[in-house]
């Protein structure tokens, strides 16, 4: 992927500059090492030099064993933030099943690996700090204690002594600079790397370099000998072919898992299939941007989630340009504007984490005037009513038939009573057509939606003579 060769890049050449960088000190030891060895005296040389090499190899060591630790220690931190954040988002499932205890317990857990790893690192840096402050140290006493025998013996002067104190004292600030900034240097490329394993992550899906802006002007979808895999050797979709003209509906139905969401998710580009092709007004939407094509699908969801904001940020998220009357408009197209009016704070009013503190009902309403809003040319409705009581759905169907009229509608159902005026029904099964046609159509032809009509039936009768 090219950003990741980017990035890769990057890294090389920064390393590449402090290396550069870095030679100045290198070569100020080097030169001072052999200058000791070859002007002052050898074994002062040899003493300094084998106190640089015990330095290294101490600095090397320690720093290695502190980046793996350090790579362990952002696992964990990475683990725990995920922990935390997976337990807050579902916090009710938490509270259904009494677990708060134990979710604790797991968060201390990991806060104490984290502490303890830390602490370990912590150590390993002072032990380091302290062993090279040894050697140091000893190099000096020890060169000192040399230069002042030789002086003492007359093999050396006592300005060779100052002098050797002076150097000594400057190579060790640079030996220290240069670790200092290794240091810094590994630790930091230990926290790219990181960041750099976000970015290796594939896209599942990119734009081709000479994308163009999908021109919706009627809202003609086919598919064309679509097939479909999300894993190798699975395939979920086996040469789907269909048409929706332009302001049609076309409804889906089937048991679970035949695939009904995947081919929405296939419209909407969120994988590229793996043969075939689905065209919207003659252009491919591999050959689109992502952006435009999602500019002219809007979607009504299963189970809509809202921003922790207020419901008028919500109803506006739909098209992020709309005025407050646009916003009102929306809200009261969707059959929720009385209702806000009924809250203290109508439209700010807030709606909690992923909108808790409405209704699934209310939810879905808002989802169906953010779609309003942004007025696209083909709508999707992925099971909209499923999560519905039959009396909220009849309402919210009203609000759906706003939406859907006039713009070309794919829809998913469960409900076969939502369907039954679409221009056509596809039965889905394990990823193939198995009927198609009207619903009047497919109950002639005596098959699989006709027995799921049946069933329906005598199972909406069944409740409504138990309920009276
Ligand atoms: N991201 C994914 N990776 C792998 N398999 C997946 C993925 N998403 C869905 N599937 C599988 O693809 C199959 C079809 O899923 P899909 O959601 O399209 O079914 P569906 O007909 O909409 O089902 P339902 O009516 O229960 O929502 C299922 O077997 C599912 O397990």
């Amino acid at each position: 992927m090219k950003v990741i060769d980017r990035s890769a890049n990057g890294v090389n050449s920064l390393v590449h500059l402090i290396c550069f960088s870095m030679l100045p000190t290198i070569f100020d030891i080097f030169v001072s090492v052999s200058y000791f060895s070859i002007v002052f005296d050898f074994w002062l040389g040899l003493t300094v030099f084998t106190c640089m090499l015990i330095y290294f190899v101490v600095s090397y060591k320690g720093t290695t064993y502190g980046n793996k630790l350090r790579k362990v220690d952002l696992k964990t931190a990475n683990e725990l933030r995920n922990k935390s954040l997976d337990s807050l988002l579902n916090f009710e499932t938490v509270k259904y099943f009494g677990n708060e205890k134990y979710e604790i317990n797991n968060f201390e857990k990991a806060v104490k690996t984290l502490y303890d790893g830390e602490l370990k690192s912590r150590i390993i840096y002072a032990t380091m700090d302290s062993l090279q402050n040894f050697v140091i140290n000893t190099s000096l006493l020890i060169g000192s204690l040399l230069c002042a025998y030789k002086v003492r013996t007359n093999e050396l002067t006592l300005g060779h002594y100052v002098m050797f104190s002076t150097y000594i004292v400057q190579l060790y600030s640079s030996v220290d600079w240069f670790d200092y900034f290794v240091r810094a240097i590994q630790r930091n490329l230990v926290d790219i790397e990181n960041v750099l394993e976000v970015l290796k992550e594939e896209q599942e899906v990119s734009d081709s370099p000479d994308a163009r802006e999908l021109e919706v002007t009627d809202g003609a979808i086919s598919f064309n000998n679509v097939f479909f895999e999300y894993v190798p050797n699975q395939p979920i979709l086996k040469n789907i072919s269909f048409e929706v003209p332009p302001g049609g509906t076309v409804a889906f139905v089937g048991p679970s898992g035949a695939g009904k969401s995947t081919i929405m998710r296939l419209l909407l580009r969120f994988y590229d299939v793996c043969s075939g092709s689905i065209i919207i007004d003659g252009q491919n939407i591999k050959d689109v941007t992502q952006e435009s094509l999602r500019k002219a699908i809007g979607v009504v969801p299963q189970d809509t989630v809202l921003f922790n904001d207020t419901i008028g940020y919500n109803i506006k998220y739909g098209r992020l340009q709309s005025e407050e009357d646009d916003i009102i408009e929306a809200a009261k197209g969707a059959d929720i504007h009385d209702k806000i009016l009924t809250f203290k704070d109508k439209f700010a009013t807030e709606v909690g984490e992923r909108g808790l503190r409405l209704s699934g009902g209310e939810k879905q309403r808002v989802a169906i005037a953010r779609t309003l809003l942004k007025s696209p040319h083909i709508v999707i409705l992925d099971e909209a009513t499923s999560a519905l009581d039959s009396k909220t759905e009849q309402n919210i169907q009203k609000s759906l038939q706003r939406v859907c009229s006039g713009r070309t509608t794919i829809m998913v159902a469960h409900r076969l009573s939502t369907i039954i005026h679409a221009d056509q029904i596809i039965v889905l099964s394990e990823g193939k057509i198995i009927e198609r046609g009207r619903h009047s159509d497919l109950l002639e032809m005596d098959g699989v939606y006709a027995s799921m009509w049946k069933l329906q039936l005598s199972s909406n009768n069944r409740n409504e003579m138990e309920s009276s």
